[in-house]
């Protein structure tokens, strides 16, 4: 079984799209279409699946060719031209608002490569960030974010701010975040891109063991 299924997903940025979706399809680059159509191709024609049960999926690509897009796609942060997205069997590219945002709340977390953690907040107040916006009550959620923590190699830090941490901590802490919310999917848009590349392998290699001890399904997003 597939845990997410994306087919033939494209994102055109502009207004002519169709005129750029048929210039594509007759075969013209992406620089001919933005110069014919001042439309800029984002993702073109994607399929793929992710299988359940804990599948790394990695997308690998050069800078602007669309891995981004793509993510943002999944989770409908942008809304795709055209395609179709389906996430833990259900469908993506027309939901309605609503339930768009409990697909969003209970099926995948995503973590970002800037740690986009609240300065004022602890440690434990940012991981809690997520299950507080889904209205769990306060101890609930603080025994959630502090096992996620934990996980993390940060169960010592959680009354401090995130200045008070190293690069690699605070994204942990962005992490635990995501993990907190104990989702099917856990997108990840180069994440570990701003770190130390030394503390980016072991940042790597601990999502590994995590991945092993969860089952959780990554779906990770690097570039090269
Ligand atoms: N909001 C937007 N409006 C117009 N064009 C956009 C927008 N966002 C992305 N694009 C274009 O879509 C293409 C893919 O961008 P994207 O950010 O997905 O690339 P990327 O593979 O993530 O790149 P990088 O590795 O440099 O982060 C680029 O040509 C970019 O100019």
């Amino acid at each position: 079984m597939s845990v997410i299924k994306v087919n033939n997903l494209s994102k055109i940025f502009g207004k002519k799209t169709k005129e750029a979706s048929s210039l594509l399809d007759e075969g013209y680059s992406k620089e001919e279409v933005l110069e014919k159509t001042g439309c800029t191709v984002g993702v073109n024609r994607a399929t793929f699946e992710v299988e359940e049960g804990g599948e790394v999926f990695v997308i690998m690509g050069l800078s602007g060719s669309g891995k981004s897009t793509l993510v943002r796609l999944l989770n409908r942060l942008i809304d795709p031209t055209d395609g179709d997205i389906e996430v833990g069997g259900q469908k993506l590219a027309k939901v309605g608002k609503e339930k768009l945002r409990k697909v969003r709340r209970e099926k995948m977390s995503m973590v970002f490569q800037k740690f986009g953690l609240f300065p004022f907040r602890t440690v434990l107040e940012n991981a809690e960030f997520g299950l507080e916006i889904q209205g769990m009550k306060k101890e609930e959620r603080a025994k959630k974010a502090k096992e996620a923590l934990e996980l993390v190699g940060l169960g010592s830090f959680i009354h401090q701010y995130p200045d008070q941490l190293s690069g690699g901590m605070q994204q942990r802490v962005g992490l635990a975040r995501a993990l907190a919310n104990d989702p099917e999917v856990l997108l990840m848009d180069e994440a570990f891109s701003a770190l130390d590349p030394l503390i980016r392998k072991d940042m790597q290699d601990e999502l590994l063991d995590l991945q092993e001890k969860m089952k959780k399904r990554l779906f990770s997003l690097h570039t090269i």
